[in-house]
């Protein structure tokens, strides 16, 4: 008795974790914690031992063989769903054995903890990490009083203690911030497309890559005009390419096309286009283009409301009878520019450039948007009264931060990124407004020119000529043709011949 008594008193005045530690060891459960630790290969070995015992070693090798040939299998039937669950599985392993550990050293290295008036270390609480194209992306929740800007000013500290070469900081809801750990630089390698997926609305169009690696979209209702600019072999010509290889796949969308150049970079669209010329010295025919285009907006801008029910273009159902026009126009410079010129050409080229100017000011609500590339980004190859009124500006690569301001506008002086710094090998690399009208450096994807070609060649049944526009489409139902015949009743500049050079 006497010695249970000195037993129970040697054990109260014990530590607590040597009590704990000590009924842990006699009751077993510091078997069932070490077994639920290491759970996954646990699970392995026992499957492996009850395949063994039923079914010898041809249960174990059907066991080795069966779980791969199941993966494959779904990923074959369901990529999507398989790259899901693999995705969720290594996220989770990371976060369990990569990031949990080290975050509250981490945390407290870039001093990002806070201390409690008792002494305690408060750290801000890792939740989740999800698979970024760029690497891991931490999902964080703040401590009281914190903002995504204190994680913001941190984020070199973050990346050197994380070990990574940049830590980009994003905040997805109040109290939460995204912190994503880049490992890979999405833009420096090409996107190339073996396809171009069909453009089905015209309100998210892909155009190209982030940083992110998440697709950049485009709004195109509404919108009448985009200026692009960059050096020769930046990537305007590549980039406008794929955009029109998921644009030419809509019934609802006609391309015309005038190439400056006088080259051959954009004769893939020859069997899709509405009208096409690659004219840079005989600019008459450039000329009688783009009366056409400018005669088919006047035209919808005084009989849409009438004929159609809406005044604007982008109110209305968007169908082929009455398609989204295109127009773009490469190497603008070779027609705005007119330094150098005789006088009869001068002047062919200034009513081109006043009919362009005229189509970007006017163009949305007919539904003609214009797109002016050019290789010299000067305020004579774009006039600034032109830029000013498109709403969409693409920068490849440019020499100086005034051919920087020529296409993007006094914006890029205060932007963080500048297409001047985009380097010779990144064809294809451009700065962009988003929808916030922050600037960012994306990417645009290639598409080889024979794909283009194929592409326009499978799509050219959906092909109607500039002259035909304001006629009804000949598969349209009757109603339309009434509308239709209206329209070509009214149609004036619009009728003019449609040329192909
Ligand atoms: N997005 C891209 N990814 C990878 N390579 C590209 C990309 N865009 C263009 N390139 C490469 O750069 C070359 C030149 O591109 P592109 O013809 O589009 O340049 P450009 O700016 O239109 O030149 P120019 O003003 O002389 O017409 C292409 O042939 C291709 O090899």
């Amino acid at each position: 008795m006497v010695n249970a008594l000195r037993f129970l008193r040697a054990v109260l005045v014990l530590p607590r974790p040597v009590v704990g530690g000590a009924v842990s060891v006699l009751t077993g459960w510091w078997l069932i914690r070490l077994l639920w630790r290491f759970k996954a290969p646990v699970a392995v070995v026992c499957a492996g031992l009850y395949a063994y015992s039923a079914f010898g070693w041809l249960g174990v090798v059907m066991l080795v063989v069966a779980l791969p040939l199941l993966s494959l299998t779904w990923r074959a039937v369901h990529p999507r769903s398989h790259g899901w669950f693999v995705g969720r599985m290594v996220a989770r392993h990371r976060l369990r054995h990569v990031h949990r550990p080290r975050w509250a050293a981490v945390i407290r290295a870039c001093e990002l903890h806070k201390t409690t008036p008792t002494g305690d270390t408060l750290t801000p609480s890792l939740d989740k990490v999800s698979l970024a194209p760029v690497g891991d992306m931490l999902h964080v929740r703040l401590l009281p009083g914190q903002a995504p800007a204190d994680y913001a000013r941190q984020a070199d500290d973050l990346a050197h203690a994380l070990g990574v070469p940049e830590v980009r900081v994003a905040s997805s809801a109040p109290g939460r911030v995204e912190l994503t750990l880049v490992e890979r630089n999405v833009l420096a390698e090409p996107v190339v497309l073996d396809d171009v997926p069909a453009v089905t609305d015209l309100r998210v169009v892909r155009f190209a890559i982030g940083e992110d690696g998440e697709w950049r979209t485009r709004n195109y209702a509404n919108v009448s005009a985009e200026v692009g600019g960059g050096v020769p072999g930046s990537g305007k010509t590549a980039g406008e390419t794929s955009l029109a290889c998921g644009l030419i796949q809509n019934p609802a969308v006609q391309y015309v096309v005038i190439d400056g150049k006088g080259g051959e970079d954009w004769s893939w669209i020859v069997p899709r286009a509405a009208a096409y010329s690659a004219e840079d010295e005989h600019l008459d025919t450039v000329l009688q283009v783009v009366e056409q285009v400018h005669g088919l907006m006047r035209h919808r801008l005084k009989t849409q409301k009438t004929l159609r029910g809406e005044a604007n273009f982008w109110n209305l159902p968007l169908e082929a009878q009455h398609p989204v026009v295109f127009l773009v126009v490469d190497e603008v410079q070779t027609f705005t520019d007119t330094k150098g010129m005789d006088p009869d050409t001068k002047a062919t080229a200034q009513r081109i450039t006043a009919r362009l100017s005229a189509l970007v000011k006017k163009g949305r609500s007919a539904g003609i948007i214009t797109r002016l590339l050019t290789q010299k980004p000067t305020a004579d190859a774009i006039p600034t009264g032109i830029r000013d009124n498109a709403s969409v500006r693409t920068a490849w690569r440019v020499m100086s931060r005034e051919s920087a301001e020529a296409i993007l506008g006094p914006v890029v002086n205060d932007a963080d990124v500048s297409p001047v710094d985009i380097g010779e090998a990144h064809r294809g690399v451009a700065v962009v407004a988003t929808d916030t009208g922050r600037l960012e450096r994306v990417r645009f994807p290639l598409v080889d020119e024979h794909t283009a070609q194929a592409i326009a060649t499978r799509t050219t049944a959906l092909r109607r000529d500039l002259t035909d526009l304001g006629t009804p489409a000949p598969d349209t139902d009757t109603e339309d043709s009434e509308q239709g015949d209206g329209a070509d009743q009214g149609e004036t500049e619009g009728e003019a011949a449609g040329v192909r050079t």
